[in-house]
Parts: structure tokens; sequence; C-alpha cells
């Protein structure tokens, strides 16, 4: 069987080494000649898969080792008889850490001494921004959750749902929704010149689902009117061609990665491997855990009182500040679109290692049980 694998997938040859033959490939811009002859592609996000790529082609199952799946024709590889699995939630915590470390961020630049005073409007209440919506509310805030396809399927049964214009009345606005087009509920350009026009200064706008998502001319534009909010983009209109005028006019812009956390992104491969097992019908023999390493930040002792009043946005930096991501970001954005493009997908390539918070164990001195729960609510491990 042959494998033809984008080479930025995590223990491709752990997982599938295996099955068969596996060829590494750049997944940006992979042609029909490269995948013509094999049996199994496994792809990420920047690969376009339908009937150009395929049409004509052995392949039988296709895995993406992401949970966004707008790069994939879906219809057609069905009717093609093509199996296909993507990995839903692989990077759902990643993503919301990476929002918390953004709110950490902002709750400083506002001078804020309690960063539970900020409200959280979360577009998107799927395993994203449901896993958010969890730890801030177990945090203390006070979150407001608009997801209308849920809200129609789950009428009085589900939780309390809000309009988009309510979310966007929070100190805070942060979008989780997959990149959809035409049926209802379409997110493609959801948040327009409209919707745009009524945020102010005092707001904080987060896009971590998908570039499209955002108007990115009415982005602009609004952003060279009075008052503008501020705003952290994770995810672009025609990535890797981003617009380096709106970067300049942002708070914070990282080169989408909120979802790369290792435990994130090997679950991905993780995932990918237990469907195609079963597709194949093979026992499923690996798990992700085996193959993550020790973390090279495992514990973090505060020792005083004073310490503990700031405890878990310090611990939380530690784990992940966007900060230097935003930083690398902006450095290549010089050059021509051809280099600014690269320089994108190489910030992606060679990202490096990033650990969840589970993956740190916390030891607190006679704190307050309610500090405990709030290390807890963020996903430490911790030692009284
Ligand atoms: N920046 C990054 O690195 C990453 C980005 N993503 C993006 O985030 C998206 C969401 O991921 P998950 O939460 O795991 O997906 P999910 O499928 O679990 O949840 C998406 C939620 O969005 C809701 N939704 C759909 N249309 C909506 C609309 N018009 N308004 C409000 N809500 C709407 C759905 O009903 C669903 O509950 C993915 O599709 C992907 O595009 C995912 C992982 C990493
Ligand atoms: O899982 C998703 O959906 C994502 O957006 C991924 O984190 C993106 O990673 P790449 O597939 O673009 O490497």
């Amino acid at each position: 069987m042959l494998i033809v694998a984008d080479e930025n997938i995590p223990l491709v040859d752990s997982f599938f080494g295996d099955f068969g033959e596996i060829r590494r490939v750049s997944g940006r811009g992979l042609s029909a000649a490269e995948v013509r002859d094999a049996d199994v592609l496994l792809v990420r996000s920047v690969t376009r898969v339908g009937r150009e790529l395929l049409e004509g082609s052995r392949v039988r199952f296709v895995g993406t080792a992401t949970i966004g799946t707008d790069h994939i024709d879906v219809d057609w590889l069905e009717q093609a008889g093509i199996r296909f699995a993507s990995a839903p939630g692989c990077n759902a915590n990643s993503v919301a850490e990476y929002v918390l470390s953004v709110l950490s961020a902002y709750a400083e630049k506002r001078g804020l001494e309690d960063w539970t005073e900020l409200t959280v409007g979360i577009v998107g209440v799927g395993n994203v921004g449901g896993e958010l919506a969890h730890k801030l509310e177990r945090l203390g805030f006070e979150v407001r959750l608009c997801d209308p396809p849920r809200a129609d399927l789950e009428g009085e049964d589900g939780p309390e749902f809000v309009s988009l214009e309510q979310a966007l009345a929070c100190d805070v606005v942060t979008l989780h929704t997959p990149l959809t087009r035409d049926q209802q509920h379409a997110t493609y350009h959801m948040v327009g010149a409209e919707q745009l026009a009524g945020l102010t200064s005092d707001q904080l706008l987060v896009n971590a689902g998908r570039g499209e998502v955002i108007d990115t001319e009415a982005l602009r534009a609004r952003l060279d009117e009075p008052n503008p909010p501020l705003v952290a983009l994770d995810v672009w209109e025609r990535e890797p061609r981003i617009d380096p005028s709106l970067v300049d006019r942002i708070w914070i812009a990282t080169p989408h990665i909120a979802g790369y956390s290792l435990e994130g992104k090997v679950q991905g491969t993780e995932m990918i491997y237990q469907a195609l097992s079963k597709y194949l019908g093979l026992p499923v023999r690996k798990k992700s855990g085996q193959f993550l390493p020790e973390p090279a930040l495992s514990k973090v002792a505060f020792t005083s009182a004073a310490e503990e009043a700031d405890a878990i946005r310090v611990a939380l930096r530690l784990c992940y500040d966007p900060r230097p991501d935003d930083g690398r970001l902006r450095t290549i954005m010089t050059g021509s679109a051809e280099e600014r493009a690269a320089g994108f997908d190489r910030l992606r390539r060679n990202y490096p290692v990033r650990r969840e918070c589970s993956s740190v164990t916390v030891q607190l001195k006679g704190s307050s049980k309610s500090l405990q729960d709030s290390f807890r609510a963020v996903g430490f491990k911790l030692k009284i």
C-alpha cells in the first residue's frame, strides 16, 4: 500500500509505518501526478482535495489531520466512493489555550487586575468554542454563546444562546465557526462592515476559526476609522498570501498556529490512524500518549501568596504566550508577496514545540480553594 502524506503531519512513520510505503510530500500545491498511484492520502488544511486532485487516481481513503474540512470536497469524495476521515476536536484544547493566553495579554494591556471582569462572546460553540466556554465559566467569566445552528437544533434543551449582535456587544468576541458557504447560517464574511461598525476601542475581536469568516477589506477599513477595536487574528483570508497592511493594523497576528500544541497535532495524526485502521479492518495498536516526549517545562512552583495573586496568568504564559508568535510573523512581512507567503508557511513548518497546560504540574502553597479550582479549570495538574 502506498500512503502519500503531507510532510507536516507529525509521527506519520510511527503511526502508519506498518501499513506500507510512505511518501512525504509538500501539502501546499500537491499535484494530481504526485497522488495518482497512492492508495491512501493524508493531508492537512493546505491541500485542496476533490475531483481535480483525485480523479483517475487509485486513492481509496483520504484523511485530514485537522478539525476543519473546508479544504475537502466531501460530496465529491462520497460520490467517488472514497472513504474520508477528519480529526474532530483533535486540537480544540490547544485553540482554547491560545484564546485564554490572548485574553490574559489583553487584560494586562488594559491594566485589569481581575481578568474575569471581561465579558466574552463565543461565536461557534462546538468542540473549540465549547471547550473555551467551559474553561472560562469555571474561571468565573461571564460568557455569551452564539451558535444559531445549535440553537435551531437544540431549542429549549440546549444552553442559552444569544444572537451574533449580542455576542458582538461583549468586551471580547472570539470566532470559532467552520467556514461554510451556500447554506443556512453560512459563515463566509459573516463579520462584515455592518458588524464591525458596532465594535469600539473598548473591545477585542479574536478570530481563530477561518480567515474568510471576517471580510478583510471591511476590517481594514474599520481599523482606519475612529475608535477601532483591538484585533487578534490567527487565521487570514487567502493564506499564505496574507495582507501585510492588515498585519500592520492589528494587535496580535499569528500564522494559523492556535491549534499547534504538540498534543493537538499528534492527536490529529492518531485520529486519522484510528480511522484508517477501522477502514482496513485492522486493530488500533498505537496511542498518541506513547509518542509524546517529556515536556521541557513540567513543574512550576509558586512559593508565596504574593506570587499567587497573578499565578494563573503567569503559568499560562509560561506554557504559551502569543506575543513571540506575533513578533515572528511581523518579521517576515517584508519582501515580495512570494517571500512573505513562503515565510508564513516556513513559520508554520518550523513551529517550536508547544505543550499544553495539562503537561505541567503547578505547585501551590497555602492557596485558596478558588485559586486551585482556577488552575484546574485551565487544565493544569496541581500539587498542593
Ligand atoms: N486556528 C486554528 O488553528 C484552528 C482553527 N479551527 C477552525 O475552528 C473551526 C471550529 O472548530 P470546532 O469547534 O472543533 O468545530 P465544531 O464543528 O465542533 O463546531 C463548530 C460550531 O460552529 C457552529 N456554527 C456553524 N455556523 C455558525 C454560525 N453561522 N454562527 C455561529 N456558529 C456557527 C456549529 O453549529 C458548531 O457548533 C473549525 O471548523 C476550523 O475551521 C480548528 C482548529 C484549529
Ligand atoms: O485543525 C484545523 O482545522 C486547523 O486549522 C489546523 O490546526 C491547521 O493546521 P494545518 O493543517 O494548516 O497545518
